[in-house]
């Protein structure tokens, strides 16, 4: 093709090595990236060069207003960019992992976005424990969002009207129920970009945007275990737990990490119970994780 010029657009699916873009005006394609670049991610915003009618070659791309990580054992890689709330979602039953749950909320803090959490599954009789569970989070001024997918998606709604949102939770809490709820056209569009991007091969999604209206779109990440913090530094991770920034920088030696080290603010507050223990025994695991 002879036109070099580049294109605008949006990065809408990834799979692998591959990404789906929808440009500016409209149009899927399929891109790879130039060289060995896999840094992208779903909600990238990308300059490409096309190379057939619906294929390209991703060159750059725009500056992130927020990225977020996901990981396993071995490393880090890119979850979403530029999304301005994160949506965990949490069920009555099964029980989730707060150890999950904690995770996501130090990942949203730390790429400063906003936090909703879905308390799924509520119209089954089983709730007391998952309630009880959440309070805590509550107190903190997390939002908690008690529903049924199944009965009323509606309570919802209004929560994404003018965000990127993205749906996170570990399998079984009714991601894909929430996310065909809110979008009953989904599984047509779905299959629209994988004839596109798959050309035959069987792929792993790691991320689709969807759009729920012009101003509000939502990221759905399937399979998420893990979320990545190895990216943070010891002074984002403290002050990733929210409650504990009032305290930050009243102990006695200004490098407190808040493990040993005699006056440290935060272990007194935790012994006042103004800041809940488990949350600073689970501060001081990460942190010597951080610094071994
Ligand atoms: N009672 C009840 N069941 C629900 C609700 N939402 C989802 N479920 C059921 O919970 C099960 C899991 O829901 P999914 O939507 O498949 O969960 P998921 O989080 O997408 O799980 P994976 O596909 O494994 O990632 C299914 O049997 C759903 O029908 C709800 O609000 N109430
Ligand atoms: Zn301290």
């Amino acid at each position: 093709m002879k036109n070099q010029e580049l294109q605008h657009g949006l990065v809408i699916a990834a799979y692998g090595k591959r990404y789906g873009v929808e440009l500016d005006d409209g149009r899927e394609i399929s891109c790879v990236t130039r060289g060995k670049k896999t840094d992208l991610a779903c909600g990238d915003r990308v300059n490409i060069k096309l190379t057939d009618t619906a294929e390209g070659v991703i060159e750059s791309n725009d500056t992130r207003t927020s990225l977020l990580y996901r990981s396993n054992a071995f490393r880090s890689k890119l979850l979403a960019a530029n999304v301005t709330q994160i949506i965990i979602v949490l069920a009555t039953t099964p029980s989730f992992y707060e150890e999950l749950l904690n995770r996501c909320l130090l990942a949203a803090e730390a790429a400063g976005i906003e936090v909703v959490i879905v308390l799924n599954k509520c119209d089954l009789g089983d709730k007391q424990e998952a309630m009880a569970k959440l309070q805590r989070y509550e107190a903190l001024g997390y939002r908690v969002l008690h529903m049924s997918a199944h009965e009323d998606i509606s309570p919802l709604r209004p929560l994404l009207q003018g965000h990127t949102s993205v749906l996170v939770g570990q399998s079984g809490m009714g991601k894909s129920t929430i996310v065909n709820a809110l979008l009953p056209g989904q599984q047509v569009r779905t299959q629209e970009v994988s004839q596109v991007l798959d050309s035959g091969k069987h792929t792993t999604t790691a991320a689709h945007l969807y759009h729920l209206d012009a101003d509000s779109h939502l990221i759905d990440s399937p399979g998420l275990q893990e979320f990545g913090l190895h990216h943070l530094d010891i002074e984002a991770l403290e002050r990733a737990f929210i409650e504990f920034r009032p305290y930050l920088g009243k102990c006695r030696f200004n490098n407190c990490r808040h493990l040993q080290e005699p006056d440290c603010a935060l272990r007194e507050a935790a012994e006042r119970h103004e800041i809940h223990p488990e949350r600073l025994q689970y501060y001081q695991s990460m942190a010597q994780e951080l610094l071994r």
